[in-house]
């Protein structure tokens, strides 16, 4: 019987040192002395590719901007795991095994030409087969790439890309098993280095552990999820650390996918469609509350309102928080927030959004029954921001008005006019070649206000690398949105978290306040295009923001628990931590709140979430 073949992932951490690198030749042999054939891939040692990037920092005076920079930068990046092979196999050689280190180029790890974020198209697996074959184990550098075996252009894939190359490999040689050895046991409720308490979890599905990676929890690449999910790559994160004494005492966790469709290309393992789903729900109302005051705990006095009248939330939005000087306002910073729920449920969810927006002395409560959603989703859509881009313009060139956008990494939900819904949904099916559907609501549970019984939230991430940028009063027209994530886009800047929301009027036009989360490092970027957007939309002005965190918890199943939400702002509100931006989807709720307030959001939404308790 041929051998099974595993992949074997290290971090930078179970290769920082001579010693741990001893270590994990130890681990790959007891696998081969198992039977397996292994093939392993390593990043660089400890935090050299931090410092490498400090250098180049240092000489550029900031990031890369240019193209020719960006190239030099992935030269040098990708040294960090040419030394890390090497040492790895001469550790094994020295175990008396016979292993070698290859390079991307050696292997033949192709990637798109995209310098710093490339992505994998194909991987050749005839030289890492012929040493299999012979069993030998190969090392392979992890996180770099090739354009071509012409042009010999060296990529990287994004930071913590090694993991895409090991789950890459996986696929491209149909490995059993993909296992990411890095310095924890696994994957936890949240990051145990953060919180003490949190929890290891034996199994997360790999929808629920995108969300987590793509909103900061680092264990993992998003992509690397991604390709595991795309092909149904088994795949399990383990630690390097432990005492190493049989695996029994090494559970770690498994991410579970479905099965790939049988017949699946391997070739352009990144590329696939981006987008897979265009959907519409036509049964929904979008309620506004406009100015409310800019407290903690307002968000969640109206949401436990709402929970408590039994009406399910969809989407929630709240807008950034706007700056005194704005004239058209009273004094006093205000926010928006925006829902939408279910039509049937408008009635109940009106009175209190009513007497809650009374009570809070909001400016206006806006109700309207006539809006559908639509949607598009894909796990192809990380890191590639001209997939929203591409969204908002096929919307504009039908004339269709965005009223509400949502966005988060795999995800674009926008509210327009019910009337327009179906234009857009054909329009948007058209262009990204899918077959719109209708969205089918998950039935409700039984008892609404009890979000925590049933433990809905599998995860919590804390991302503290984002910073939140916003155009105020942008006019209210088709377009806008198209023109301003177009040319983020077309700047290479990925957007994360969006929010659009109905705000009111600048020079006598309706006008909206767009709001949205960028990494840090694309700061800078993003702010050059917003102050050409805004004045070539001549909206009200910019603002920048980069102390802030971001928050998110995440569960599969939190579009069938209302108040889950109500409950997370309520603890929020409790810790005296204010939220300043919300951005929700079916399986996750984001909230950005003060830098140095996210730590203590993170720890206190684990405690109140009872996620320390099995
Ligand atoms: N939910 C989580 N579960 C486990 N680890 C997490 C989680 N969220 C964040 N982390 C962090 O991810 C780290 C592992 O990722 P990383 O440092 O990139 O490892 P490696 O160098 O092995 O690739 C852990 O040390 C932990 O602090
Ligand atoms: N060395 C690269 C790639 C990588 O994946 O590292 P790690 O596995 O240690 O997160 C980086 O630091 O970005």
């Amino acid at each position: 019987m041929k051998p099974s073949l595993i992949v074997q992932k290290y971090g930078g951490t179970s290769v920082g040192s001579i010693e741990r690198i001893r270590a994990v030749a130890k681990r790959v042999a007891h696998t081969v002395e198992q039977g397996h054939r292994v093939v392993v891939v390593v990043s660089a040692m400890g935090d050299e590719t931090d410092r490498l990037v400090q250098l180049a920092e240092q000489l550029l005076a900031g990031s890369p901007t240019t193209p020719s920079q960006q190239r030099e930068w992935d030269m040098l990046l990708s040294t960090g795991e040419q030394v890390s092979i090497a040492l790895l196999a001469l550790a094994l050689q020295q175990l008396g095994y016979t292993a070698l280190s290859m390079t991307a180029a050696q292997v033949g790890i192709f990637t798109t030409r995209d310098h710093m974020r490339a992505r994998i198209l194909e991987i050749h697996t005839e030289r890492l087969q012929h040493h299999l074959e012979r069993g030998e184990v190969v090392v392979v550098a992890g996180f770099q790439g090739i354009t071509s075996p012409t042009e010999l252009e060296i990529t990287t894939l994004g930071r913590g890309g090694s993991d895409t190359t090991a789950v890459a490999l996986a696929v491209a040689l149909q490995a059993q098993l993909c296992e990411i050895y890095t310095d924890v046991p696994g994957v936890f409720t949240t990051d145990p280095r953060k919180v003490p308490e949190a929890r290891l979890l034996p199994e997360i599905t790999s929808a629920e552990m995108l969300e987590l990676a793509s909103l900061g929890a680092q264990v993992l690449h998003p992509r690397s999820v991604e390709i595991a999910r795309n092909y149904g790559v088994k795949l399990r994160v383990r630690s390097s650390l432990l005492p190493f004494q049989g695996e029994e005492a090494n559970l770690g966790t498994f991410i579970v996918s479905p099965p790939a469709p049988p017949g699946i290309p391997r070739g352009g393992l990144e590329m696939g469609l981006a987008v897979d789903t265009v959907e519409v729900d036509r049964d929904q109302a979008k309620l506004v509350l406009v100015g409310v005051p800019d407290r903690p705990g307002i968000a969640a006095q109206l949401f436990q309102g709402i929970a408590a009248a039994g009406v399910n939330v969809d989407l929630i939005l709240q807008s950034l928080q706007f700056s005194p000087e704005d004239a058209s306002l009273s004094t006093q910073p205000t926010n928006d927030i925006a829902f939408t729920v279910s039509r049937s449920q408008v009635r109940e969810a009106a009175a209190v959004a009513q007497r809650i927006g009374q009570e809070l002395g909001c400016e206006a409560v806006m109700v309207d029954e006539a809006v559908a959603k639509v949607s598009i989703a894909g796990v192809g859509m990380i890191g590639r921001p001209g997939i929203a881009a591409q969204m908002f313009q096929v919307l504009a060139k039908a004339g269709i008005n965005l009223q509400m956008i949502s966005m988060s990494e795999m995800k674009v939900s926008c509210v327009v006019a019910a009337e327009r819904a179906g234009d857009a949904a054909l329009a948007l099916g058209e262009s990204f070649q899918v077959i719109p559907r209708l969205h089918r609501p998950q039935p409700f549970p039984r008892d609404p206000l009890q979000p925590a019984a049933r433990h809905p939230v599998r995860g919590i991430a804390l991302d503290l690398k984002q910073s939140r940028l916003g155009i105020r009063k942008v006019p209210d027209r088709p377009g806008t949105a198209a023109h301003l994530f177009g040319q983020l886009a077309a700047a290479g800047v990925i957007v994360d978290t969006i929010i659009q929301s109905q705000r009111g009027y600048h020079n006598g036009i309706p006008s909206n306040d767009i709001a949205f989360t960028v990494p840090q490092d694309q700061a800078g970027a993003a702010e050059a295009v917003c102050q050409q957007v805004a004045r070539d939309l001549q909206a009200a002005g910019v603002d920048i923001d980069h102390e802030i965190a971001k928050v998110s918890i995440v569960g599969a199943e939190m579009e069938a628990h209302p108040g889950v939400a109500a409950h997370l702002f309520a603890t929020l509100a409790a810790a005296g931590i204010n939220i300043e931006m919300i951005a929700t989807s079916e399986i996750k709720v984001s909230c950005v709140v003060r830098r140095e307030q996210g730590l203590l959001a993170l720890r206190t939404i684990h405690r109140a979430f009872e996620l320390d308790k099995p």
